[in-house]
């Protein structure tokens, strides 16, 4: 039984060590661009500790000079020796530093760049999966510990293990009785590093996590900032963000406890050690077998020694922590985008607006069909509204047309070409979606309806805002078109939001159109401004309009009745009322409704 446990704590120990090196690997291949940088500074770094271990030789030139051969020439010159070494450490150190900062920070922003191109890449199911703070602190947080991890503690373990090597080369010449001291401490340290390394490294990934948490409580909160205020909740939201911060330092806490006993348990030993050699070393002076210089440079390798090994010690604890953060980052690399183009995927210039789904079956998660065998046949430019129950699967539906979701079985096509096989960027540029709750930029309204076609002429926007039944208002603003949006709109009217949605999609002029709950939020006086907006929008495209409300889809070409998955219904809205069935229980129960609250 206990060496089973022994078993299983060496193996992990082994591992843990092996996902160090690989991840410490990992970090260093990101400077592969600006390796040779990257080797000047190292090599700038280990000339400065070169000549940094020359110093206490100089000094004991510089003693016996005076206590030996009592020469002030040769004491002259070894002063301006010194002086030397020490002007010219000053500048490899400044070049070793110059550019092992630079090539942390291009690393840094070379990261932020590949993550965000990668969050980019990544589908909805990795977002809605995940918390946004989480992912944004990814970008700022661990990416900085990276950073360190790469500037200091890479290059730092290269520089102080050539002075501890160099330090203990020298030491050994001096006087290897004296050498024996220091060396018995070596064994005590590395159990110490190994024992603290591990549990810092845990530590560590625990504190990433905590910030993000935290990050994650106060975006929530300021994001939906309007309902916190609604409810009151300031005090509440306070309280959220205290407790995560609190853990947050608790963590921390423990991992500053963790270093702090090591650090200063090294400290204590080194510091003994050096006792010992002043005591010990002082007999070797008096029985003449050391002189007075060979004393004083003994002394300061043992302290370069006792640096170095405290310096590694303090390296290890980074690494760790920094291996602790990248683990995040890399995790977040390694994940896969789930919809990706097929090596055949082909690019479409133009789309007469066919769609078609052959027997689709999806499910969020398994053996939980959201949408059973749908199977649908819709002309170019026909209006077709989906309606159905709450969670019947409206949304998933068309959220299958421009792949924000693959299905797990079946085919959708369009113009008869199945859409795995154009290229995802391609099917999206001819599908516009205007959504219930519209989400606009940080940036003018200009440039919020430009995000429908990214090179469109100021006359061009003016137009479609003009067709959106926007323009009005937008001129009514101090500013017009070049007003800035407030985060998240808040200083447009949810019908004003809506229109600039409109314009935004008249601009991109898609074949396929697809409503989600357009005017289900606003009163009647702007949805009728957005409805007619809309239908111009409508105009020759494929549309699929989702609405609750049934008195706005009663035009439409064609209506899709979902209940559970499964299409229950389709007609004309007459023929669906003369058949009866669930389309006409919803309808009446509306018409009730309606004329209860008239
Ligand atoms: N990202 C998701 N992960 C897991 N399940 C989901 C996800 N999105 C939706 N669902 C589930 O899938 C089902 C269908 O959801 P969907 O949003 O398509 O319904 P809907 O008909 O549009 O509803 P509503 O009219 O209320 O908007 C629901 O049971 C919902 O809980």
């Amino acid at each position: 039984m206990k060496t089973n446990v022994l078993n299983q704590e060496n193996t992990s120990q082994k591992s843990d060590a092996k996902t160090l090196w690989l991840a410490i690997r990992r970090i260093f291949r990101l400077s592969k661009p600006y390796r040779l940088k990257f080797y000047v500074a190292t090599v700038l770094a280990v000339a400065s500790s070169a000549v940094g271990l020359s110093v206490p030789l100089g000094l004991k030139a510089l003693l016996d000079s005076v206590f030996q051969s009592a020469d002030a020439d040769l004491l002259n010159l070894i002063a301006l020796i010194l002086f030397g070494l020490f002007v010219g450490q000053a500048f490899l150190s400044f070049g070793s530093t110059y550019w092992l900062e630079w090539v942390g920070e291009r690393v840094v922003t070379d990261l932020r760049k590949r993550l965000y191109e990668h969050l980019q890449r990544l589908g909805f199911r990795y977002f809605s999966d995940k918390r946004l703070g989480e992912i944004t602190s990814r970008l700022t947080n661990d990416v900085g510990s990276v950073r360190t991890a790469l500037t200091n503690a890479l290059p730092q373990t290269i520089t102080v293990t050539f002075s501890l090597l160099g330090s203990i080369a020298l030491m050994i010449m001096l006087n290897w009785r004296l050498s024996l001291i220091v060396f018995l401490t070596v064994p005590v340290v590395t159990l110490l590093t190994r024992y603290f390394g591990g549990k810092i490294r845990k530590l560590s990934r625990d504190i990433q996590d905590d910030l993000a948490d935290s990050t994650a409580v106060a975006e929530d909160a300021l994001g939906a900032i309007r309902i916190v205020k609604a409810f009151a909740r300031e005090v509440y939201e306070v309280g959220r963000y205290t407790e995560s911060v609190e853990n947050l330092f608790q963590t921390s806490r423990k991992k500053i406890l963790l270093t702090s006993l090591f650090w200063s348990g090294i400290s204590v030993m080194f510091m003994t050690t050096l006792v010992i050699i002043f005591w010990y070393g002082g007999l070797e002076v008096l029985a003449g077998r050391l002189t007075t210089g060979d004393l004083v440079a003994f002394i300061f390798y043992a302290f370069s020694i006792s640096r170095s090994i405290s310096q590694m010690s303090r390296l290890y604890t980074d690494i760790n922590s920094a291996v602790g953060a990248s683990d995040r980052i890399f995790e977040l690399l390694d994940e896969i985008p789930e919809i990706q183009d097929s090596s055949d995927a082909i690019a479409i210039d133009q789309i007469e607006g066919r769609v078609e789904f052959r027997k689709v079956w999806f499910a969020y998660e398994k053996e939980r069909p959201v949408l059973k065998d749908i199977s649908l046949d819709i002309l170019a430019g026909e209006t077709v509204a989906v309606v159905g129950p709450s969670g019947a699967g409206k949304t998933t539906l068309i959220n299958l047309i421009p792949r924000f979701f693959d299905p797990q079985k079946g085919n959708i096509l369009i113009d008869g070409n199945d859409i795995r096989h154009i290229k995802k960027k391609s099917l999206r540029e001819h599908i516009a979606i205007v959504p219930q709750d519209v989400h606009l930029f940080g940036t003018s309204i200009k440039e919020n309806i430009r995000y429908g076609k990214l090179d469109a002429a100021d006359d061009e926007i003016r137009r479609a805002a003009a067709d959106a039944n926007a323009l009005e208002f937008i001129e009514q603003i101090p500013q017009g078109l070049d007003a800035k949006v407030g985060e998240k709109g808040v200083k447009l009217s949810g019908g004003q939001r809506q229109r600039l949605a409109i314009a935004r999609a008249l601009l991109k002029d898609p074949g396929i159109l697809l409503l989600d709950e357009a005017t289900s939020s606003l009163d009647s006086e702007s949805e009728a401004q957005v409805q007619e907006a809309l239908e111009r929008l409508m105009q020759n495209r494929t549309t699929f309009i989702i609405a609750h409300r049934l008195s706005t889809v009663q035009h439409s070409d064609r209506i899709i009745v979902i209940e559970q998955g499964e299409i229950v219904q389709q007609g004309s809205h007459s023929e669906l009322l003369t058949k009866g069935g669930l389309y006409k229980q919803l309808y009446e129960m509306q018409f009730r409704e309606e004329n209860v609250a008239r």
